[in-house]
């Protein structure tokens, strides 16, 4: 008998030698079974299939049934996963959950069924006369097809009651009734126009051409193609796409987050219309319904043209023929809970391993994707100009030492800023202002004595929140009442310092009582569709002025666009991260680019404490570059990514003293264990130390290897045994040290 290596689902890293009865049928890897699991039945996974030691044979308990005759995982992606978890520290079955929805794994969740009527034979003109004097509703249902030219409808629209109206109409043979499984489109009701491929310029050209050449390559490499914002992106990828589809494979689009892409989503969506519901969108605002027929129409080749955030590198897509990730240096491509794996590199791996193309695009690409174009093991492609000839906008820098001062303090809004709006608004055109929140903005500071109101659990400053009059913790959800006057030193001018984007929309209406004002920020997009109503009403100029946080910066498109304002451009530069530099350059490059995108000329101001800082000087002239080879130098020199991986080990505890000697003990350990070039930090309170509770200690380790940081600190964790009081997070890679 022959024994299987089951990943039982439930419990963590639960992984079981089951025996393969003859009658269990074909068991391979990836399927899903049933097996016996103490006094129960349990579901699991197969990860492996080998021969038992002699020892074992008669000990194995056996599988008790094969739930899906065909893998529901493939051997690609099994590959992947046990990658993944390897990589990133993080138990097989957790890599296996992203792979298979929980919706999909339970073996209980059907497709949705409907009653449909189906015409079987019309009635004649003297029979439906007739019909209608004796049974009305009958008549009804059959004039219905004849009126609405259909052969089918569902049963439930006529109504309560109609079932038996449809039996009666069956019995006589006018009618038959079927069952049908409903595909849950989470995009019905929406209407895409089919759009027509663009004739692409010589450069965009040339990026369609590396990328056919790269999919019919023996050896393929990932194309990076870095293009200035607005310069026709998205058509090349459509294009690509396109070619894939009709050699009859399938493409996978990674946007970094659906509700905040909603542009590229429609573009594809309408690009691809005349196939119907061949363009799958994947985002984690679906229903189980919705995720579990859009899994199954991956899965099945019904959809072959996937969009998605990160988790859609684990898409079922058969027959992958390209791999797109857009905006590919977005932070929100890694996962910042666990399993803590970077969509991007997960992108550029299971394209290896399906042997398919892959393409990145950015206006402003990470620093480890340009160094991997730069020592070649990307190829690149640049496109330098907008798809519409138009310039690039002049973007200027505005120091607020000097430019943004009043007699009551600093402003928020420049008096050269408040005119150039004035003016833009004057000639019908539109603004976008940018309030930069990566940082502590809107947190609430003594401008007398500096002290800052933290959160009583986490240390992080609190933020203002003016619809609700509160003072809110954005990690544990603390509320407090606003202080009056400074805790410390008694001031009264507490509240002054620091403002939100309520703030800043309150006195926008003061300054532009005239102006259409609307507010994109957090807050508003979690309600379900917000973000989307808001665009479409800013596209149809019914909307002056959008003011947002960074989600504004991303992809959109808007032609009356001609100025955009950044209100705080250096406050996420003070940050303990290695890529704040990085970060600021690509959110400002990015914010530029939505300005000047139609016939009429951008401009943009940046307003700054710091204009010498490298990040806006570089953005200022568009040179991403430059940006580059500066902040890559300075990578080199201090040893940071992408010359050397990070990863960081968090132990967090309720009780702080437990917290900080578990880390020092570990600290200890690991000084022995982790193997030359690597280096580690000293046990450090992490920069956020306490968050939801919990006391959080940090150490962080770099090398030449990720893999080898990974394994060293799991072994370490493993070995130590922490007690129940303590938590180990390790994350490979980190992209956020708060
Ligand atoms: N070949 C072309 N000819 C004319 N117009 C084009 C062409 N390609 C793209 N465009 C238009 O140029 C504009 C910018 O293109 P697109 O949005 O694809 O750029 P992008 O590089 O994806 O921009 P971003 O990085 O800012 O999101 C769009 O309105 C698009 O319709
Ligand atoms: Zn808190």
């Amino acid at each position: 008998m022959q024994a299987a290596r089951i990943l039982v689902d439930g419990q963590s890293d639960l992984v079981l030698d089951y025996g393969i009865p003859p009658e269990a049928g074909d068991v391979k890897p990836g399927c899903r079974v049933q097996v016996p699991l103490r006094n129960r039945t349990a579901t699991g996974t197969v990860l492996t299939l080998s021969e038992p030691a002699p020892a074992w044979k008669d000990r194995l308990k056996p599988i008790l049934k094969l739930i899906d005759p065909e893998p529901l995982i493939s051997p690609v992606m099994m590959n992947l996963a046990s990658w993944a978890a390897d990589y990133y520290s993080v138990a097989l079955d957790q890599m296996i959950r992203c792979l298979l929805p929980e919706t999909v794994r339970q073996e209980n969740t059907a497709e949705k069924m409907r009653k449909m009527v189906y015409l079987e034979k019309t009635p004649a003109r003297e029979e439906l006369d007739a019909l209608y004097r004796k049974a009305p509703r009958q008549a009804q249902m059959l004039d219905y097809f004849s009126s609405a030219k259909q052969q089918s409808a569902p049963l439930a629209a006529f109504g309560a009651g109609a079932l038996n109206v449809a039996r009666s109409l069956e019995a006589k043979g006018f009618i038959s009734l079927k069952e049908e499984a409903v595909h849950r489109d989470p995009s019905t009701g929406e209407q895409f126009v089919p759009t027509q491929p663009m004739k692409l310029n010589s450069q965009q050209q040339k990026a369609l051409e590396e990328i056919t050449a790269m999919c019919a390559a023996e050896r393929k490499k990932p194309v990076l193609l870095q293009g200035v914002t607005g310069s026709g992106k998205t058509e090349v990828y459509l294009q690509a796409v396109s070619q894939i589809v009709k050699s009859g494979k399938s493409a996978l689009i990674m946007v970094p987050e659906i509700s905040l892409t909603p542009q590229t989503v429609q573009r594809f969506k309408s690009r691809f219309a005349e196939l119907p519901s061949s363009v799958a969108v994947l985002h984690s605002l679906l229903s189980d319904g919705e995720r579990f027929d859009e899994w199954h129409a991956i899965r099945s080749g019904k959809a072959r043209i996937v969009i998605g955030p990160r988790s859609a590198v684990f898409a079922p897509l058969q027959n992958l023929g390209l791999v797109i990730v857009d905006e590919e240096h977005d932070a929100s491509y890694k996962q910042e809970s666990s399993p803590r794996y970077h969509g991007r590199d997960l992108a550029v791996l299971r394209a290896h391993l399906e042997n398919c193309a892959v393409l990145l695009g950015s206006a402003t690409p990470s620093l480890e994707s340009i160094h991997n174009a730069l020592i070649g093991k990307y190829s690149l492609v640049k496109l330098t100009e907008r798809a519409d000839g138009q310039q690039l906008p002049l973007i200027r820098i505005l120091d607020m030492k000097t430019e943004g001062r009043n007699k009551s303090g600093p402003n928020v809004i420049s008096e050269r800023l408040r005119m150039s709006i004035d003016r833009r608004l004057d000639k019908g055109e539109q603004v976008i202002l940018l309030l930069n929140r990566r940082g502590f903005a809107r947190s609430i500071q003594c401008p007398d004595c500096g002290h800052v109101v933290t959160c009583l659990h986490c240390s992080l400053p609190l933020t203002y929140h003016r619809t609700e009059d509160r003072l809110m913790c954005h990690l544990c959800g603390f509320k407090a009442l606003p202080p009056r006057s400074c805790p410390e030193c008694r001031s009264a001018n507490i509240l002054l310092q620091g403002y939100g984007t309520q703030k800043v929309e309150e006195l926008l209406r003061r300054t532009f009582p005239a102006a259409r004002i609307t507010r994109v920020d957090a807050d508003v997009a979690r309600r379900k569709n917000a973000v989307r109503t808001i665009l479409n009403q800013f596209r149809a100029h019914k909307i002056d002025i959008l003011l947002g946080t960074q989600m504004i910066a991303k992809g959109l498109d808007f032609p009356n666009v001609t100025l955009v304002g950044v209100l705080n451009a250096d406050l996420g530069l003070h940050i303990p991260d290695p890529r704040a530099g990085e970060r600021t350059f690509q959110l400002l490059t990015q914010v530029a680019g939505r300005a000047g995108r139609g016939d009429l000329s951008g401009e943009v101001i940046i307003q700054t404490f710091t204009p010498q800082s490298p990040s806006l000087q570089y953005a200022r002239h568009h040179d991403t570059d430059g940006f580059a080879a500066q902040e890559l130098e300075m990578r080199r020199t201090f040893d940071l990514p992408p010359f050397t991986h990070i990863a960081v080990l968090t132990i967090r505890s309720q009780h702080e003293s437990m917290a900080e000697f578990a880390t020092q003990t570990l600290a200890a350990r690991l000084r022995g264990m982790l193997p030359p070039p690597a280096t580690m930090t000293d046990p450090m309170p992490a920069p956020i130390p306490r968050a939801h509770g919990q006391f959080r200690f940090q150490i962080t380790v770099k090398g030449p290897s990720a893999r080898i940081l990974s394994r060293t600190l799991r072994k370490l964790v493993q070995e130590a045994g922490l007690g129940e009081d303590l938590t180990a997070v390790i994350d490979v890679d980190a992209m956020s040290f708060m």
